[in-house]
């Protein structure tokens, strides 16, 4: 990964789905390489939406979205490619391919880097070979190489799918409540890995996340949205467990069961 890349700057975004619910409104935000930035908010309050846009898996209606300096929001074709590259994804539900190997799903993270027809038909250099056989020794899974996605528990389908987002040899790791539907042994374990590439490699992870003890324990930095909007934004040495009430207070509400989480984490 090439040093100083990893910078991410939100300005004036908005998104409003085709049906008028907004998903986002003016969110400014900058972060910068080797941040691990968890997002917290209430369901519905744009998490996934700002991960989203920020890859450009869906268009944003207003504003601008730069990585590493370049605008992803009016780029097409082969650029397009190129900065979306820059930004992989990791979701809740894995997005593997379930009936092929856990080396096809890796490499299915590569395909950005050649021409259609031959990552089609699966004519990958021996050097991306290599590196797949490496991304899965760094989540320890080099033994299920030759098995089915199928057949590797939700831990280890997730960690395929940090093998397969490192395929991209990105700067910037987006992931979409990663963990949740794990146990907490093996939310620990998905955890560390994306730890250890931000401490290791400093890559900037942007992790949307439920659990605020998760929030506390992992972040450098917590950001809060409600309602589309940021509603908190501080580094983790300014974090103040009570700050929770308020970004998980609903409409009409005194209490929450996630700000709760917050006290006891
Ligand atoms: N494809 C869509 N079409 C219309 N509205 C959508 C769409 N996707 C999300 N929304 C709406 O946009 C708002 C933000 O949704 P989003 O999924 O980003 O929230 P979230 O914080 O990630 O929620 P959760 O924690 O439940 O995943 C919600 O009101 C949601 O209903």
């Amino acid at each position: 990964m090439t040093a100083n890349k990893g910078n991410i700057e939100l300005t004036k975004v908005s998104k409003v789905y085709p049906n008028g619910v907004v998903g986002l409104k003016d969110i400014n935000l900058k972060i910068n390489r080797g941040e691990f930035v968890m997002i917290v908010g209430l369901s519905g309050s744009g998490k996934s939406t700002l991960l989203r846009a920020i890859n450009r898996l869906h268009d944003v209606s207003e504003g601008q979205i730069l990585i590493d300096g370049q605008d992803i929001t009016k780029a097409s074709g082969d650029k397009l490619h190129k900065i979306r590259r820059s930004a992989a994804m990791i979701f809740q539900n894995y997005n593997l391919v379930k009936t092929s190997s856990v080396y096809r799903n890796v490499m299915s993270g590569r395909v950005g880097y050649y021409p259609a027809w031959k990552g089609a038909l699966g004519l990958f250099t021996k050097e991306d070979q290599e590196l797949a056989a490496a991304n899965l020794d760094r989540v320890n899974l080099l033994d299920k190489y030759y098995v089915k996605a199928r057949d590797l528990s939700g831990g280890q389908q997730q960690r395929v799918g940090i093998a397969r987002a490192l395929m991209q040899e990105p700067s910037v790791i987006l992931a979409d409540e990663p963990v949740s539907g794990l146990d907490p042994k093996t939310t620990k374990v998905v955890m560390n890995d994306l730890k250890k590439l931000n401490e290791e490699d400093g890559m900037t992870i942007i992790l949307n996340v439920h659990s605020i003890g998760l929030a506390l324990k992992y972040a450098s930095r917590i950001v809060g949205l409600k309602n589309g909007q940021i509603v908190y934004d501080k580094p983790i040495a300014e974090v103040d467990k009570r700050d929770f009430k308020e970004i998980y207070r609903e409409a009409g509400d005194d209490s929450s069961d996630a700000a709760d989480d917050a006290e006891e984490a």
